[in-house]
């Protein structure tokens, strides 16, 4: 008996993808099926970066469509194809960035740039195309932290070309004020200032564009929701309780705009004595994961407080280069796994696909 396109597919919809613990089937990632005699080839199409996974993944598939009966051998092309995914309503994504991402929390110190840059890092080294908005007024530190430096270049005195260190295009805030102008003046300007840097910086193509947010619930966070098409926003909190009913104002804010929560980190959630290796949950526990099975969203991992953390990111090498195999690169990779699968689960932006129809009445 001949192999048919049904076989295949049956034995692909029984094989879970460990990262969207979702079959291939569902996930709409099995194309191009082709039949010759015992051999079969496809494409396995991945909705999110999975570098490191491909292997893994092809491996699981060729060996549950081995086991058909009469089939002899098996080509699997697996990629991963990143597309742009809906918005605000209203809003249009924009031509050169698929997917943005803001990264904010309910106060300041938390680690949010910490956690962004090692996120966009994360993402990167999994094959996507990344880049960071330093969007944070009061403290600007993605070019420190990416360890770049120096005044982004202008070809037409119009837009700029955005800065790039660890495969990472960034475009900061920072470039853009006197680090002597004193905090007061800063407000008014910050709102105008995240359009204009994102508009006005030439990104090259991205998968991703992480943007940086100020501390807190204020004008540019309504600049955001009014004025950027984002995909979705990842709340960064520690454990603490006053840090956590700030992360709630933030959700709460988030929610109200119609900007999805792809999630919540907590950062700082325990500490290991550098001595004697004890670990402790200084700055108490759970209370992220609380916090999320409260409002309903997803919890997407913990990060430990620990010197090499900041030593990395003071340094210009973030955990994620500085130490790409270890246990905390480990942690920053899931959780953008999981914010990257979040997203590629989001219906998909059809505006590019269908003209703009203009009624006219002459
Ligand atoms: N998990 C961690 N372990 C140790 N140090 C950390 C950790 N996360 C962040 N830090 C350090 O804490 C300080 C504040 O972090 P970061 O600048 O990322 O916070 P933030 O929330 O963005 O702050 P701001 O409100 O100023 O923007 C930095 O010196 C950073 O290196």
């Amino acid at each position: 008996m001949s192999i048919t396109e049904n076989d295949v597919k049956t034995a692909l919809s029984e094989v879970i993808d460990p990262n969207t613990q979702k079959d291939f089937v569902t996930t709409k990632s099995v194309k191009n099926i082709k039949i010759e005699g015992g051999q079969v080839s496809f494409e396995l199409e991945l909705g999110y970066p999975a570098a490191s996974q491909v292997e893994m993944l092809r491996g699981m598939a060729a060996a549950a469509v081995l086991e058909l009966p009469g089939v002899e051998g098996v080509a699997i092309r697996a990629y991963s194809k990143i597309v742009s995914h809906t918005v605000q309503r209203g809003m249009k994504v924009m031509p050169n960035v698929k997917n943005i991402i803001a990264v904010a929390s309910g106060k300041g110190g938390v680690g949010k740039s910490t956690t962004a840059v090692n996120l966009a890092l994360a993402l990167s080294a999994e094959g996507a195309s990344v880049g960071i908005l330093d969007a944070d007024i009061y403290g600007p530190s993605q070019p420190m932290m990416l360890g770049v430096s120096g005044r982004p270049v202008s070809h037409d005195n119009k837009s700029m070309e955005p800065l790039e260190n660890h495969g990472i295009q960034v475009s900061s805030v920072g470039f853009m004020i006197d680090p002597d102008e004193p905090m007061v003046w800063r407000g008014p300007m910050a709102s105008g200032a995240l359009q204009q840097l994102l508009e006005q910086t030439n990104w090259r193509d991205l998968d991703y564009l992480i943007v940086d947010m100020p501390p807190g619930t204020g004008d540019i966070q309504l600049t955001l929701s009014q004025k950027v098409p984002v995909t979705g926003a990842v709340i960064v909190t520690t454990p603490q309780d006053i840090a956590l009913l700030d992360a709630r104002k933030g959700l709460k804010m988030f929610e109200k705009v119609g900007i999805p929560i792809l999630g919540v980190v907590e950062n700082m959630s325990t500490h290991t004595c550098t001595n004697c290796g004890h670990t402790e949950a200084i700055f108490g526990h759970g209370g992220g994961e609380k916090m999320c099975a409260d409002f309903g969203i997803d919890f997407l991992g913990a990060l430990p407080l620990t010197m090499a953390i900041r030593e990395q990111a003071d340094a210009g090498r973030p955990t994620v280069v500085a130490d790409p195999d270890g246990a905390v690169a480990a942690v920053y990779k899931q959780i953008a796994r999981k914010v990257a699968i979040k997203i590629a689960e989001k219906a998909k932006d059809m505006s590019s696909k269908f003209p703009s129809i203009v009624v006219k009445n002459d």
